[in-house]
C-alpha cells in the first residue's frame, strides 16, 4: 500500500481514549492533561531516502532532524518541550556524533526543547529518528476548516525542492536554496501566535507538498475542494516544485474571511494563495490539479 492508504489503514490502531483529543491524520497526536494538551510527534530521517552523506554536513542533519519535528508542533501552536533520539549507524565516529548532536542541540534549545534520552543501535545506513514533546493551551487542528476560508502560507515554496534538483545534478546550489534544504526554520514562533489569538481554523505544515497537503487539510475539515490564485514560488524553484515538492516547513492556514484583517498585525506578512470552496477538487487559477506530492511508498 502507499504511506497514504497506510496513514488511513492506521486509525483502526491507534489509541481513542476519552483524554487522545486527536490520534492519527495530524501533526501531532493532542491527549488533554487538564487545561493544557500534551503533543507528541516523531519523525526520521534516513540516509538515501532524505539526505547523502556527500553533501549533507553532520551539523546540518542534527539541525534537520529538530526542524522537521519542531515543525510538526509549530504546525498545531505548541511549545516545544523535550526530545528522545534514535539513532541507528553503521559506526560510532567522534567527529560525526560531535557535530551532529551539536546541530540537534541548537535547533531544540533555540525553540526551548532539551533532548532528554534515546537510544542506540547499529543499523546498515544513518538512521535518524526523533521524538518530540510539547504543551499548547488551545492546539490548531487540521479539521476546523470551512468552505469560504482564506488560505495562506507563511513563506514563498519550492525552495528546498529547487536545492536537491541541483545536488542530485551534482551541482552546487545558489546560496538561499541550500540553506533552505539544510537548515530549513520551522516556524515555532508564528505557530504558537496564531494560536494564542486564534487565527485560524485549521493549519498544518507542508512537509510532502503544497498540494498534497492542502489535500489533507481538506479531508481532515470535511472541505471538497480548493481554488488556487497565487502560489509563491521561492527564487530560483519552478512553480511544479512549490506545488509538490515537499520539505517546505512552511504554515499553511485557513484563516475565516473575518479574521483576515488580524493578520496584519503579525511580525511578517503571510501570502495569501486563495480559498477553501464547495466544488470538489484542486485548482490553480481554474485548472484542476491532482494532488501531487512526495509519498514513501507511491
Ligand atoms: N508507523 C506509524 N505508526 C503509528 N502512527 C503513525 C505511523 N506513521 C505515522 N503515524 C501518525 O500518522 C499521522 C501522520 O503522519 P505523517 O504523515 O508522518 O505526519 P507529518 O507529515 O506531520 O510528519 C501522525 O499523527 C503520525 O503520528
Ligand atoms: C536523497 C533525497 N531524495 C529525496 C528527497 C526528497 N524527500 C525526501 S522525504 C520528503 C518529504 C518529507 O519527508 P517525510 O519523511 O514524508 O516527512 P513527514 O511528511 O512525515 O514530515 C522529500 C520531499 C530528499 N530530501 N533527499
Ligand atoms: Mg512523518
Amino acid at each position: 500500500m502507499t504511506e497514504e492508504e497506510f496513514l488511513r489503514f492506521l486509525v483502526r490502531h491507534l489509541s481513542s481514549g476519552p483524554e487522545v483529543l486527536r490520534a492519527a491524520e495530524e501533526d501531532c497526536a493532542v491527549v488533554a492533561e487538564g487545561d493544557v494538551s500534551r503533543l507528541y510527534t516523531a519523525d526520521a530521517l534516513v540516509e538515501g531516502v532524505h539526505f547523502e552523506r556527500k553533501y549533507f554536513s553532520s551539523e546540518a542533519l542534527g539541525w534537520k532532524l529538530a526542524a522537521v519535528n519542531l515543525s510538526d508542533v509549530a504546525a498545531m501552536g505548541g511549545a516545544p518541550e523535550g526530545a528522545l533520539l534514535i539513532l541507528g549507524a553503521p559506526s560510532l565516529e567522534e567527529e560525526f556524533l560531535e557535530a551532529f548532536y551539536r546541530g540537534l542541540r541548537q535547533g531544540l534549545e533555540k525553540y526551548g526543547a532539551g533532548l532528554l534520552g534515546g537510544d542506540t543501535v547499529r543499523a546498515p545506513v544513518l538512521f535518524l529518528g526523533l521524538f518530540l514533546f510539547a504543551r499548547a493551551a488551545s492546539p490548531v487542528f487540521r479539521s476546523g476548516a470551512r468552505p469560504g476560508d482564506l488560505l495562506f502560507v507563511s513563506r514563498p515554496l519550492g525552495a528546498s525542492a529547487a536545492a536537491l534538483r541541483f545536488l542530485k545534478e551534482g551541482r552546487r546550489p545558489p546560496e538561499p536554496l541550500l540553506q533552505a534544504h539544510l537548515f530549513p526554520e520551522p516556524e515555532v514562533e508564528l505557530g504558537q501566535e496564531v494560536a494564542r489569538r486564534a487565527l485560524a481554523s485549521a493549519m498544518m505544515d507542508i512537509s510532502d507538498g503544497l498540494l498534497l497537503d492542502l489535500s489533507r487539510l481538506c479531508r481532515a475539515s470535511g472541505v471538497p475542494g480548493a481554488e488556487l490564485e497565487e502560489v509563491p514560488v521561492a527564487e530560483g524553484a519552478t512553480e511544479e516544485e512549490a506545488l509538490s515538492g515537499g520539505e517546505d516547513f512552511a504554515l499553511l492556514l485557513a484563516v475565516p474571511p473575518e479574521k483576515a484583517p488580524l493578520l496584519g498585525g503579525l511580525k511578517r506578512p503571510l501570502f495569501r494563495i486563495g480559498k477553501l470552496v464547495e466544488t470538489p477538487g484542486l485548482r490553480l487559477k481554474g485548472r484542476p490539479l491532482s494532488p501531487q506530492g512526495f509519498d514513501h511508498f507511491a
